[in-house]
């Protein structure tokens, strides 16, 4: 056979499951940012396991339609909604006192909401960064903070799973906010992961690569098309992009029984795209010409 570069063959289809099936029966998984994209792909994954799931973010509605299908997931337990904006740490608090009231103490958090949209660094106001930072990082240390705050006066174990971006190694031109929060993010791993150890708590990063999906951002989606018109699956070396059933399989191995001694870990789900070097660099295009932006003040 010829040998073409066909790249990283594609995953088994949407409905198959990594782990033995009721893998989570019993244990209650919140989600925040459950109710779209990347979110939503890793609730099924719990749900299927035999999760009861509570699902986390801002619009209700939203989360009410996720809520339906999560719970028509074949395996699934019970599924909750809880409207929240994670940037209040209040609201935050209320959302663990109504999930422990309705399925139980969350044995899973999967810290997953964020913000994010390109923009050169100059542009940005003083409130456009906060909003990402605040939402990326202070919101994923309030539900953080107060999922760990909890098992510790339980004196029970917990798993924490941070969603993150490969750009908290590299740098993110065209996204300095994001990267700075998402940096942040995977520091928190780090160092919680030896505070609470000793009490039972496991926290690690899950990376993922390019993974469009229908909710993308219009921001987002939008960049990728101008970047690369048509072109996705042909920029990445694995030759394709990630399907988002298998981000949610490496969530649901990562918070479970048989990943117990992995932790303060970030694993990168991406098909190498972040190791990526050309042998001759090629030439470089500010970003304000990749974003199609005039010059700054023009
Ligand atoms: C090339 C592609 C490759 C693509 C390559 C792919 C790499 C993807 C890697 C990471 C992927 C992700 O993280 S994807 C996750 C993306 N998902 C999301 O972002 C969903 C949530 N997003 C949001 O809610 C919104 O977009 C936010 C972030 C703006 C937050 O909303 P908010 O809190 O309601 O804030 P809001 O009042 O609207 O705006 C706050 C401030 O931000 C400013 N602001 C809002 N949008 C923008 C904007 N597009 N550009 C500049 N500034 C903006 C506003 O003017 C305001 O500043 P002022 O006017 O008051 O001064
Ligand atoms: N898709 C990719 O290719 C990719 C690549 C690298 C990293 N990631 C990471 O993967 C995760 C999921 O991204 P995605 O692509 O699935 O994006 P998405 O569909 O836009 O998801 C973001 C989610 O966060 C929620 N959210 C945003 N702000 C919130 C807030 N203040 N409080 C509570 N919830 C909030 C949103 O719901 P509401 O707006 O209703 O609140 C939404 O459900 C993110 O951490 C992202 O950084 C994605």
């Amino acid at each position: 056979m010829e040998n073409l570069p066909r790249g990283l063959p594609a995953p088994p289809p949407p409905g198959a499951a990594a782990l033995p099936p009721g893998t989570y029966a019993g244990q209650v998984v919140l989600v925040t940012g459950g109710g779209t994209g990347l979110g939503k792909a890793i609730a099924t994954e719990f749900a299927r396991l035999g999760a009861d799931l509570v699902i986390a973010s801002r619009r209700a509605e939203q989360l009410e339609a996720a809520r339906r299908e999560l719970a028509a997931v074949p395996g699934a337990g019970r599924v909750a909604a809880a409207a929240c904006d994670i940037r209040d740490p209040e609201r935050v608090a209320e959302v663990f006192d109504a999930a422990e009231a309705a399925l139980g103490l969350p044995d899973v958090l999967v810290n997953n909401a964020a913000a994010n949209f390109p923009s050169p660094a100059e542009d940005l106001s003083p409130n456009a960064w906060r909003a990402v930072v605040d939402i990326t990082l202070t919101g994923t240390w309030f539900m953080t903070r107060e999922f760990g705050r909890r098992h510790l006066a339980a004196g029970t174990p917990g798993s924490i799973v941070n969603i993150g971006a490969s750009y908290a190694w590299t740098g993110g031109p065209g996204f300095s906010h994001s990267a700075a929060a998402k940096a942040g993010v995977k520091s928190l791993v780090e160092t919680l992961a030896v505070e609470w150890g000793p009490y039972g708590i496991q926290i690690n990063g899950l990376v993922p690569g390019l993974f469009p999906h229908a909710d993308m951002t219009e921001d987002i989606r939008g960049g990728l098309e101008r970047a690369a018109p048509g072109a996705r699956d042909a920029r990445q070396p694995a030759l394709r992009v990630g399907a988002p059933h298998e981000l949610g399989w490496a969530a649901t191995f990562l918070a479970s029984p048989y990943a117990r001694f992995v932790t303060g870990h970030t694993l990168v789900v991406d098909g190498a795209n972040w190791q990526r070097r050309s042998v001759v660099a090629p030439e470089v295009v500010p970003v304000r010409e990749q974003l199609g932006r005039g010059p700054f003040g023009g």
